[in-house]
């Protein structure tokens, strides 16, 4: 059975992309579903509101709650986790896109900046697992741009959907560290040359200067990550980098 992938949201159009490439071949063999749903099908007035000024006062319009509650109980499977991106969640990781992908599948909710109703996670949570997640610490004017990244990165990592299995495996943050530089023909380009090392064939001393690259990378742009490494990530050989 694919993978399955629905979202609501007010744009339906912006979510197109989830048609093309990578995934529109998935969804061609039946590795993944994709549905994306207006929420304005489930609104009851002649000008189909979804949203309206926030209790408490403030700027901007929260999204209202019966729409939304109506458009998941036609579009989320019993247990399915929903997915609700917002500036104010936790942090979306590879981790946890590996977590999600071992699952049967999502649905997303895309609000708008200023949120949904709060009482929707809560509602929706007596149904299966909630997650109001951030794809980073910057401000999108709605939450359909985090599905497009989410739904990537989470697919990808379903065993069919990229071709060769081992790239997934040597990604980035896959082991913890950034992936070093790379590299291909021609050897000496525009008086730049590719590092002798990895034209040596000595595929031990390749392995040993990736891993030195990556740990080097990784110190100098994210050192977040070096400090977040568990204990015995490092092993002696890394130590003399
Ligand atoms: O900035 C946002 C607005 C709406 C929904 C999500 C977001 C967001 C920002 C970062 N991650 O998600």
């Amino acid at each position: 059975t694919p993978y399955r992938v629905d979202v609501v949201t007010i744009f339906p159009e912006y979510l197109a992309p989830l048609r093309q490439s990578l995934l529109g071949k998935a969804a061609e063999r039946g590795l993944v579903a994709i549905g994306v749903h207006d929420l304005r099908r489930w609104t009851d007035d002649v000008h189909r509101t979804v949203d309206d000024a926030p209790y408490g006062g403030g700027p901007g319009m929260v999204m209202r709650p019966e729409p939304w509650a109506r458009a998941l109980e036609a579009v989320r499977p019993p247990g399915t986790r929903l997915v609700v991106p917002t500036p104010a969640g936790r942090s979306f990781t590879q981790a946890v896109a590996a977590e999600w992908a071992a699952e049967p599948g999502l649905v997303f909710a895309c609000g708008r900046y200023e949120g949904i109703d709060q009482r929707v996670a809560d509602w929706a949570a007596r149904h299966g697992p909630v997650s109001e997640v951030s794809i980073g610490d910057y401000v999108l004017a709605g939450g359909e741009s985090a599905v497009l990244v989410m739904v990537e990165a989470v697919t990808r990592l379903i065993p069919g959907v990229v071709g060769n299995r081992e790239s997934v495996e040597y990604d980035s943050h896959a082991d913890g560290l950034l992936e070093g530089p790379s590299y291909t023909r021609p050897a000496s380009w525009r008086g730049l040359d590719v590092p002798p090392v990895l034209l040596s064939g000595d595929h031990a001393a390749i392995a040993r200067w990736r891993r030195a690259e990556s740990l080097r990378r990784t110190a100098a742009r994210r050192p977040d990550l070096l400090a977040a490494l568990p204990e015995d990530a490092l092993g002696p050989a890394d130590r003399a980098v």
